[in-house]
């Protein structure tokens, strides 16, 4: 990684200012005033017209690199700390997107969240060097004022940049560009010993391959450089209707060949109806005047599942024109359909109106802070998996048969998909039906299944076996963001023991965490706190009802979610 920073000039300025930091806060706050560090840049004004004018330069932009160093140099302390301690850690950045229980302990983790800010934009190069705890909203936000975009963006606006690359992280243009991490070009990492290295294919090319799903165990992240590619203000968005699984299969896989497609994905409403969404970026209504032009990111707008589903049912092929960023964060309201289980457990009407009302409550960020605070994690089979293309229909009809849950999310995986996925064994099973071919390395297409499941923990468990069993059957690999009811020895059937291993060792990471120990279930047992608050806790979360409202009730009050409350 180049670290040959920009020196305090006029254009380095404006560009600086108005490069604002990223804060890790619902977008709709107003972002604080950026910092300019050149004494010549309190007479700058950074206007569009400026941004625009000098676009076309190549220009390295610096924001504070010696604040980030310093930033940096307190996580690597603190790891040393840890590391001559021998305590184990988990990094820490003020919000997860997992659903897997978060209880962090206070003093075994490593709080990157200070580690915000889109630090450089290179427009010729079109690469960006970002800290990893830039949610997805802001890295896109920063890289439009320069006419870029990352070429994945995960769907859901609070995603990190370093959960994403060693979280296993994807969206709909992943079968063209491959997993989020695909698209880092280098990273520095911490680790455990407190070593600070750069790790690219050029430098430390074990790291860096070892470090894509690699779940914070190897090090930790503290600077990415990725890149980028051309900003296009619209995207040309194709709803093909599909009529039974095989059907919706066939037309994902064949809109994945098409050059034109920037993007594809598919929902599948029953068995016999589904949507298949292929994306194309543009970058003017002109040409394309017949077409309108459709929103989702208001209060006022439609889910875009129910948009898709109305236009789907009409059996024709249709055409709209999404705003790039309504289209990126298109499942953002109503966390893709799941806000809908929230309207029907609290009894509320689903309807235009009341999603109005309540969209405060039904963007992601606010969901996750009242499932982690409300124990709903427990209450939900949250599953997504990605499976060897011919066998992706396979799956969806066992789902179909045993749970019924639906819509299923369908997303299309590029062949390399699989290496991002918390270091598994290859997949020397059959594909379609056939037999034993060898190892694969084929396209992946995964599976999104999530439902409520309200029943007893042992049949909750029992269900999510059957579907971890089902998925290692037919060569899935589930993401590892939510709940993994493996035994040991089953998660080590699936994943490579050996080379993991070994890889920890070179790089000295046997004090932390491993990836077993992080994802391992641990029911659902809580403590609660002796006296009349602990008592009214556990009532309240014994109920379905009651421990909905405390979440979201946590959730509009703030604060921290994860860390475990502190024992008096
Ligand atoms: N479309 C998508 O791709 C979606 C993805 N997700 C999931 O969301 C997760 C990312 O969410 P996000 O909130 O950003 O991250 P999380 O806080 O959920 O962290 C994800 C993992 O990355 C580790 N981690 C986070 N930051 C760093 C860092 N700087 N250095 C090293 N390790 C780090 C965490 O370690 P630790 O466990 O110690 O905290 C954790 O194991 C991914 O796991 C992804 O699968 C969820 C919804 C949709
Ligand atoms: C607000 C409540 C409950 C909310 C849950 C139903 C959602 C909260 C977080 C949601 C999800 C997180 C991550 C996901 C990964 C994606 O790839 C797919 C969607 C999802 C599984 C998604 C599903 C819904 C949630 C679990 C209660 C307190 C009312």
């Amino acid at each position: 990684m180049k670290s040959s920073w920009g020196k305090c000039d006029p254009l380095t300025s404006v560009l600086s200012s108005a490069s604002s930091p990223a804060i890790q806060q619902p977008p709709k706050q107003e972002r604080p005033t950026p910092e300019i560090s050149c004494s010549n840049a309190a007479s700058l004004r950074a206007t569009k017209q400026d941004i625009r004018g000098i676009r076309q330069l190549y220009i390295r932009v610096q924001h504070d690199m010696d604040a980030h160093k310093a930033t940096v140099d307190k996580v690597r302390s603190r790891i040393e700390h840890y590391y001559s301690a021998k305590t184990p850690f988990r990094v820490y950045h003020g919000s997860t997107n997992s659903t897997r229980h978060a209880d962090f302990d206070r003093d075994a983790i490593v709080d990157v969240s200070p580690l915000n800010h889109v630090l450089s934009i290179d427009i010729e190069r079109k690469t960006a060097l970002v800290e990893p705890n830039v949610p997805m909203d802001a890295l896109v936000r920063e890289t439009m004022k320069f006419g870029l975009l990352p070429p994945v963006v995960m769907e859901f606006p609070g995603i990190t940049v370093g959960g994403g690359f060693v979280g296993t992280a994807g969206e709909s243009s992943s079968f063209k560009y491959g997993f989020f991490d695909r698209t880092v070009l280098s990273v520095e990492v911490v680790l455990a010993d407190g070593t600070i290295v750069t790790a690219s294919e050029a430098e430390n090319k074990e790291l860096f391959e070892g470090l894509r799903g690699s779940f914070g165990t190897l090090g930790v992240l503290t600077m990415v450089e990725m890149q980028l590619v051309p900003l296009k203000q619209f995207v040309e968005v194709t709803y093909h209707p599909t009529f039974s699984i095989d059907n919706s299969i066939g037309k994902l896989q064949y809109q994945i060949t098409r050059q034109e497609n920037d993007y594809v994905d598919g929902i599948l409403f029953s068995k016999g109806f589904g949507v298949v969404v292929a994306g194309r970026l543009v970058d003017t209504t002109a040409s394309l005047p017949d077409i309108p032009i459709r929103r989702f990111s208001k209060p006022w707008n439609e889910w875009f599942y129910i948009h898709a589903k109305s236009l789907a049912s009409k059996g024709i092929i249709t055409k709209e024109l999404v705003p790039i960023e309504d289209y990126l964060f298109r499942f953002d309201r109503g966390a893709f359909w799941m806000g809908m289980h929230a309207y029907k457990q609290f009894m509320i009407p689903f309807m235009w109106l009341t999603r109005v009302l309540l969209d405060y409550f039904m963007h992601t960020r606010v969901m996750f802070h009242s499932l982690h605070k409300s124990g709903y994690t427990d209450r939900y089979i949250i599953h997504d998996i990605a499976f060897p293309a011919g066998n992706a229909a396979a799956f969806v009809e066992y789902a179909d048969q045993k749970f019924e849950i639906y819509p299923l999310w369908l997303c299309p995986l590029r062949k390399d998909g699989r290496s991002s996925m918390g270091h598994p064994e290859p997949y020397k099973g059959g594909v379609g039906g056939g037999s034993n071919t060898g190892v694969y390395d084929g396209e992946y297409i995964s599976v999104g299944i999530w439902g409520p499941y309200t029943s007893s923990e042992a049949k909750y468990v029992r269900a999510n076996r059957e579907i971890e069993s089902k998925m290692r059957e037919l060569g899935g690999l589930k993401w590892l963001y939510s709940r993994v009811f493996y035994t040991e020895e089953e998660w080590w059937q699936v994943y490579d023991k050996r080379k993991y291993d070994e890889l920890r060792k070179k790089f000295n990471a046997a004090t932390l965490p491993s990836i077993w120990d992080k994802v391992k279930d641990r029911g659902r047992k809580e403590e609660f706190s002796t006296g009349l608050k602990g008592l009214l806790k556990k009532i309240i979360k014994s109920s379905t009802l009651l421990s909905g409202f405390y979440g979201i009730y946590k959730a509009v009050r703030g604060g921290d979610y994860m860390l475990k409350e502190k024992s008096r």
